[in-house]
């Protein structure tokens, strides 16, 4: 049952999830194939703060998104009603829902509100995300959004009883989550949340437990932006109609991917000399795979060709049609070989990041006390950061949080309005 939190009984709490980076497997796994995937240490971050009125607002700056609606006019949805979370569409009433690249997140947003909070009489509140993740290259930015927005609303709710921290909760967590990635994809396969809500490196098949991998190999991986913008619904929706078109063709191309994927969960668990070869050639090959199902840019051959030269295999990750690019640095490669790597591909405009893979997932944290909320939400941001070892917060735009989230609470949030 839904009992939904008084306003007076809950303090600000701020919500965070990583982004991820798919090593094998993309689009495949929408067809029940195998995919490997490990979370990044670029998080998005939900915070969530108490109103005096009976008004819910999203304030998304990262997408210049920000929208206020009374309670009262959001529609009550019962998601056994909807024949798919996309159609939310046609319920928004007289919600106002803005044109342009935030509807989709807003959709998302009242689908889950009207889901998870419309049943009960509800205070008003504030929901401001900020990610550390590009928005819509390849990272899994939509995903991370998802979590976040998915646990705050269910927190509120009432329905987590550990803070997100138990196998139910998280369960409950990714589920929501997932539903928001089917608003905005249609045909989601559902890894990209899954990594989102629960870290780690893993093996994911649709409709199966997430298996989680212990890599002995660690992968000295290199991400680069294409910074060239791609729709991952328009992405999915050219390969399914190429299957339709060519199934038997196409299925091959998917098994062939499965293939690669099981390849490499023998090889992130054996030790042999040849291991990091044979994951160099498997990188190539699927690739080639996607560049098949015409997923690639000319931006990510480009990638492909520049570190090629220098003996380093690289990918498109997540959806294609631009993004990014992974490359498998080799163990033997100098810091000198990397850094040149690096310079040339900034020269093309491109721009690189450096993440481990694997880390923790969906996290809550309360404000509690009185300890002013720009204090709060700073070492809350702390913390949640260093679950992430490897990350630098000044390399991870931190400042650029905190300020976004340090003019909160409600008066002054205006500002970050465009
Ligand atoms: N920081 C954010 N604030 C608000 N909305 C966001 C944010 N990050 C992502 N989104 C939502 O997700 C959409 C981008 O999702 P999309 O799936 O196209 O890219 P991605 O998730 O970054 O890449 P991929 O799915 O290939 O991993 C945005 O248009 C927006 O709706
Ligand atoms: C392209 C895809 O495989 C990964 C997007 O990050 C889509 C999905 O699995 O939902
Ligand atoms: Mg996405």
């Amino acid at each position: 049952m839904v009992v939904a939190i008084p306003q007076t009984e809950f303090k600000p709490f701020l919500v965070s999830a990583p982004g991820k980076l798919i090593l094998f497997g993309e689009h495949a796994v929408v067809y029940g194939k195998t995919a490997i995937a490990g979370s990044v240490s670029m998080r998005a971050y939900a915070l969530v703060t108490p109103r005096s009125d009976s008004k819910v607002r999203l304030v998304l700056p990262d997408i210049s998104v920000d929208v206020q609606f009374d309670t009262s006019k959001l529609p009550q949805l019962n998601p056994s009603e909807l024949s798919h979370p996309c159609e939310v569409e046609n319920h928004v009433g007289c919600a106002s829902v803005p044109e342009g690249p935030g509807r989709m997140a807003v959709l998302t947003f009242v689908y889950l509100f009207g889901c998870l909070l419309a049943q009960k009489p509800t205070k008003g509140f504030t929901v401001c995300v900020r990610s550390l993740l590009p928005v819509g290259a390849g990272l899994g930015s939509s995903a991370s959004f998802n979590v976040v927005l998915a646990a705050a609303l269910l927190q509120l709710s009432g329905q987590l009883y550990k803070d997100g921290k138990s196998t139910a909760d998280r369960q409950l967590i990714n589920e929501w989550a997932f539903a928001g990635e089917q608003v905005a994809h249609g045909t989601p396969s559902g890894i990209d949340n899954s990594v989102a809500t629960y870290g780690g490196f893993l093996a994911y098949t649709r409709g199966q437990k997430p298996q989680n991998l212990n890599s002995s190999n660690a992968l000295r991986v290199l991400i680069t932006n294409t910074n060239v913008p791609k729709s991952t619904k328009a992405l999915l929706a050219g390969v399914r109609s190429l299957r339709d078109k060519h199934p038997q063709v196409i299925d091959g191309v998917l098994d062939t991917i499965h293939s690669v994927a099981i390849s490499a969960i023998s090889l992130f668990e054996s030790q042999g000399e040849d291991v990091e070869e044979k994951l160099q050639d498997i990188i190539r090959l699927n690739h080639g795979m996607l560049s098949t199902l015409g997923v690639s840019h000319l931006s990510l051959e480009r990638i492909r060709e520049i570190t090629a030269a220098h003996h380093m295999a690289s990918k498109l990750t997540g959806a294609g049609g631009g993004g990014c690019a992974l490359t498998l640095v080799p163990s033997n490669a100098s810091d000198e070989t990397v850094e040149d790597v690096k310079r040339m591909l900034a020269h093309e405009g491109f721009q690189c990041y450096q993440t481990t893979v694997g880390g923790a997932g969906v996290a809550i944290s309360h404000c509690v006390g009185a300890q002013p909320i720009e204090e709060w939400v700073r070492s809350m941001l702390d913390r949640q950061l260093s679950l992430a070892p490897s990350t630098k917060s000044e390399d991870a735009g931190y400042g650029g949080v905190v300020s976004a989230f340090s003019i909160l609470p409600d008066t002054a949030i205006a500002k970050l309005a465009p």
